[in-house]
C-alpha cells in the first residue's frame, strides 16, 4: 500500500513538473530569448563557458538585458526558466511595488549557502523575517554607527601598524587580502565585541574556508554530496562555527539573566528584545543571523574599499580631492580624537568615490527572485516559478542612465541635481523593504579607512593583475589579489 502510494507521488510529481515546463514555455514565448540557446539544455552550455572567462556570466547577464530592456530577456539553465532584467521600472516592480510576489531564490542561487545561513535574515521570508528584521533594524540605530567609527579607527590603526613596516621598502602588500581582514574584524567587534585576536583565531581558520567551500559548491553542486575529504573537513567546521558562536550567545545570555555588565553591541541590543522567548530557539535564530552579517558584512565592503583603491590607484586627481577632504575632518583632530558621524558625512567626494566604485564594479552584480504568480514586467508575462534575475550591473552600466558608464567618475554622485535614490538606477544595496541593513555601516566603516589611508601613505600599485576581475564568485573581487607599495 506504502509502495503504491509513493510511486503514484512520484507519478503526480513527475507529471505536475512536465506541465510546469510546459506551461513557462508558452507563456514565455513572447519573451525576447538570449543568444547561445540550445534545444533542451537552453544556455546551460553558454553560460557554463563564461565562468572563468571573459565577458563572464555576470557580463552575458547585463549584455543581453540591456539589449532587450524594459522586456526581460530569456534564459535556460537546464530545465530552469528564468528572465534577466536591467531596467528601473522592472526592477522597481520586483523589489517595491510587487514586492509579495517575488520570493527569495533559495533552490537555486542561495542553496549552498543555506546551511549556513539558515533562516538568518538574507535567507529568511515570512514572519520570521518580518520579526527579525525589525530586532535587527532596531539594534542598527544610530548610536552603534558612532561605535562603528572607534571600532573602524581602531582596526585601520593596527593595518597602518602593518604598513609602516613596509612603507618605503618597496616590499608590496595585498590589500585585498588585508580589507577581508579588517571588515570581518569590524564586524566581528561591532556583533559580538570579539578582540581582533578572537576575530583572527575564529574567522580565518573556520568562516573563511567555510565560504570558499560554499563558493565552490556554487559552481560544482556534487560537492555537496560526494563524501571527500574536504568534505569532511568542511562539515567539521560548520560545527565548529557553530558550537563557538552558539557559547558566545549562551554565555551573553545567563549573564544578563544573571544581572551582570555586558558590553553594548549589535547582539546585545538583539538579545534585549528577545529575552522573554525560549532560549534554544533565540540561541539558534541568532547562530544563523551572526553567520549572515559575518557574510553579507565582510566580503562586500572589503570588494569595495579594495576597487576603490585600485581606481584612486590609476586617478591621481581624485585621490588628492580626498586627500584635500580628509586632512580637513582628520587633520584637525586632538591626539587620540576620533571623528565625529557629522564631521564624516562633510566627506562628500570620499563617499562619492565609494558609491562610484559601487556602480562601476557591481560588487554584488545580479540578484534572484522566484515569481510566486504570474506578472507582468516590462510589457512581458512572467510564469508563476520564472526564477528573476535583476542585473544590477546591467542598470548600473546603462548608457542612457550613465554616461560613458565604464569610466570612474566619483563626480556624478556630486552633482547638486543628481538623486542617487531616484527612479530605481543605483541598485548596489536594492532599494525597497528588502534593501540592505548594513548600508551605512558599510560606508562610515569605508570613510574612516579610505580615508585614513590616503592621509598617510603615497600608493603605487605593485601588480599589472590589480584590475583584473574573478569570474567565479560573488561578490566581485580581484582575481589574483590587489597589490601595493606604500611610501
Ligand atoms: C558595500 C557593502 C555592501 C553591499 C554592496 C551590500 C549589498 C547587499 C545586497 C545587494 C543585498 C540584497 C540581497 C538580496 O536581497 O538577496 C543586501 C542585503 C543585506 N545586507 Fe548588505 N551589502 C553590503 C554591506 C553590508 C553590511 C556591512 C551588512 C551588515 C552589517 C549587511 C547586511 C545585510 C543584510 C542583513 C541583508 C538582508 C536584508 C533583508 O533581506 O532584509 N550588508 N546587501
Amino acid at each position: 500500500m506504502i509502495a503504491l502510494y509513493l510511486i503514484l507521488k512520484v507519478v503526480v510529481g513527475a507529471v505536475a513538473s512536465v506541465l510546469g515546463f510546459v506551461r513557462k514555455e508558452l507563456v514565455l514565448a513572447r519573451a525576447p530569448m538570449a543568444p547561445g540557446f540550445v534545444p533542451f539544455i537552453g544556455h546551460t552550455i553558454t553560460l557554463f563557458k563564461a565562468v572563468g572567462s571573459y565577458p563572464c556570466t555576470w557580463d552575458l547577464f547585463a549584455q543581453w538585458s540591456t539589449a532587450t530592456a524594459p522586456k526581460p530577456v530569456r534564459v535556460q539553465i537546464f530545465t530552469q526558466h528564468c528572465v534577466v532584467i536591467a531596467d528601473p521600472s522592472t526592477m522597481k516592480r520586483v523589489m517595491s511595488s510587487n514586492l509579495k510576489n517575488y520570493s527569495k531564490d533559495l533552490e537555486f542561487s542561495y542553496a549552498p549557502f543555506l546551511e549556513i545561513l539558515g533562516t538568518g535574515l538574507v535567507t529568511s521570508g515570512g514572519d520570521t523575517w518580518r520579526k527579525m528584521r525589525g530586532h535587527i533594524s532596531k539594534a542598527l540605530r544610530v548610536e552603534i554607527l558612532d561605535e562603528i567609527i572607534a571600532i573602524a579607527t581602531r582596526a585601520v590603526d593596527r593595518l597602518c601598524v602593518k604598513l609602516d613596516a613596509i612603507k618605503g621598502t618597496g616590499e608590496s602588500i595585498d590589500m585585498e587580502n588585508e580589507f577581508r581582514l579588517l571588515t570581518l574584524q569590524v564586524i566581528g567587534e561591532a556583533i559580538l565585541s570579539l578582540s581582533p585576536e578572537e576575530s583572527d583565531e575564529l574567522f580565518p581558520s573556520l568562516y573563511l574556508p567555510i565560504m570558499d567551500e560554499c563558493n565552490a559548491r556554487s559552481l560544482s553542486p556534487w560537492r555537496t554530496y560526494l563524501p571527500t575529504p574536504e568534505w569532511f573537513a568542511h562539515r567539521k567546521r560548520v560545527r565548529q562555527l557553530d558550537a563557538a558562536i552558539i557559547k558566545i550567545v549562551r554565555d551573553r545570555w545567563d549573564k544578563k539573566r544573571s544581572g551582570q555588565n555586558v558590553p553594548d553591541d549589535i547582539l546585545e541590543r538583539v538579545l534585549d528584545q528577545e529575552l522573554n522567548e525560549k532560549r534554544s530557539e533565540v540561541e539558534r535564530q541568532l547562530c544563523y543571523e551572526i553567520k549572515t552579517f559575518l557574510l553579507a558584512g565582510h566580503e562586500t565592503s572589503a570588494a569595495m574599499l579594495t576597487w576603490t583603491m585600485h581606481e584612486l590607484s590609476n586617478n591621481g586627481e581624485a585621490t588628492e580631492k580626498i586627500r584635500k577632504e580628509s586632512d580637513k575632518v582628520f587633520g584637525r583632530l586632538k591626539k587620540d580624537a576620533l571623528p565625529t558621524r557629522e564631521s564624516l558625512d562633510t566627506l562628500d567626494y570620499s563617499l562619492a568615490a565609494l558609491k562610484e566604485t559601487l556602480r562601476l564594479y557591481s560588487v554584488v552584480p545580479v540578484v534572484n527572485r522566484v515569481a510566486e504568480e504570474d506578472d507582468d514586467l516590462g510589457g512581458v508575462r512572467i510564469p508563476k516559478g520564472t526564477t528573476v534575475i535583476m542585473s544590477l550591473q546591467g542598470v548600473h552600466h546603462r548608457e542612457d542612465l550613465w554616461p560613458d558608464p565604464l569610466v570612474y567618475k566619483p563626480e556624478r554622485f556630486t552633482d547638486p541635481g543628481f538623486n542617487e535614490n531616484e527612479g530605481f538606477k543605483f541598485l548596489p544595496f536594492i532599494q525597497g523593504p528588502r534593501n540592505c541593513l548594513g548600508q551605512y555601516l558599510a560606508l562610515l566603516e569605508a570613510r574612516v579607512v579610505l580615508c585614513t589611508l590616503i592621509r598617510k601613505y603615497k600608493w603605487t600599485k605593485a601588480s599589472a593583475e590589480n584590475g583584473k576581475k574573478h569570474t567565479k564568485a560573488i561578490p566581485i573581487a580581484p582575481a589574483n589579489g590587489m597589490h601595493f607599495t606604500v611610501a
